[in-house]
């Protein structure tokens, strides 16, 4: 796991949209898995810029969401879908067709779950998968105690994930506690994983994801077995890492290299 521990949240916003731009550079015709809550929207907006420039174009790119509330149409704010459009699809040139966020009002939730793990097969996989990371380890709505070779299927929501997202939702507003998530093993087979943590409410799982026993006990644990995952974090959430300055001793050795073999 590359660990890469930056100053602030919009240090981290900008190394994860620079780590999308080179790919969308690389690869146009990428397969990009994306993720919702509030920590990946600073970099939906500089992809937004990027894009908005003609740095980066999105119109061969797939994208591929982590998670859906169930029962929520497309179509209700809180809903998943609703929350990709607003913050990036409706400001970036990518065909909306090649969106694919699960279907939250599928009349058969399940047989969905294994037509979208189809659907990310036909595409060729996932080549970068973003992710945030909940309070609990949660990673998609991986909940702890999820398989650590899960597919996409339906999970419930733990107690404390309903209260933690009840911001997003008004005052006596129906919030569902089920969700259709990819599983671990869905994120573990995307070619590039990286997820991003700011702030202190996040120190703790960042240290299980980190330096705990690889355990269903903080899904996002799971990652360390992961053979390219980068962990980009500001200084508040790594402030619970028992050697912060190991890490951040590895990242310029990493970078020194990279800078010597020409391939920064
Ligand atoms: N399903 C999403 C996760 O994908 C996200 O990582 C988490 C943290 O969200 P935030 O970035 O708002 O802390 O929230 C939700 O539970």
């Amino acid at each position: 796991m590359q660990i890469v521990i930056l100053k602030d949240a919009a240090a981290v916003a900008h190394y994860g949209s620079e780590l999308f731009a080179a790919q969308l550079k690389k690869q146009p015709a990428s397969v990009l898995g994306l993720a919702t809550g509030s920590t990946p929207v600073a970099l939906y907006q500089n992809l937004i810029k990027l894009n908005q420039q003609g740095d980066i174009s999105f119109a061969q790119a797939q994208s591929f969401n982590l998670d859906e509330y169930l029962g929520l149409p497309g179509e209700h704010p809180q809903s998943y879908r609703y929350f990709m459009n607003q913050q990036l699809f409706a400001h970036i040139d990518i065909d909306i067709n090649n969106t694919h966020v699960p279907p939250g009002n599928a009349d058969d939730p399940i047989a969905a779950c294994e037509q979208y793990e189809r659907q990310i097969a036909e595409a060729g996989g996932i080549d970068l998968q973003l992710l945030g990371i909940g309070r609990n380890g949660h990673i998609g709505f991986n909940e702890p105690s999820s398989g650590l070779t899960s597919r996409t299927r339906v999970k419930t929501l733990t107690k404390e994930t309903i209260a933690d997202n009840a911001r997003f939702f008004g005052e006596g507003e129906y919030q569902p506690h089920l969700s259709i998530t990819m599983g671990i093993g869905t994120i573990l087979d995307a070619k590039k994983v990286v997820l991003l943590a700011t702030g202190e409410s996040k120190a703790a799982a960042i240290a299980a994801t980190v330096e705990g026993p690889l355990s269903a006990a903080c899904p996002a644990s799971a990652l360390q077995m992961h053979q390219n995952a980068v962990l980009v974090i500001d200084e508040a959430a790594a402030s619970k890492l028992a050697d912060v300055d190991f890490y951040k001793h590895i990242e310029a050795e990493n970078q020194k290299l990279l800078k010597r073999l020409g391939k920064r």
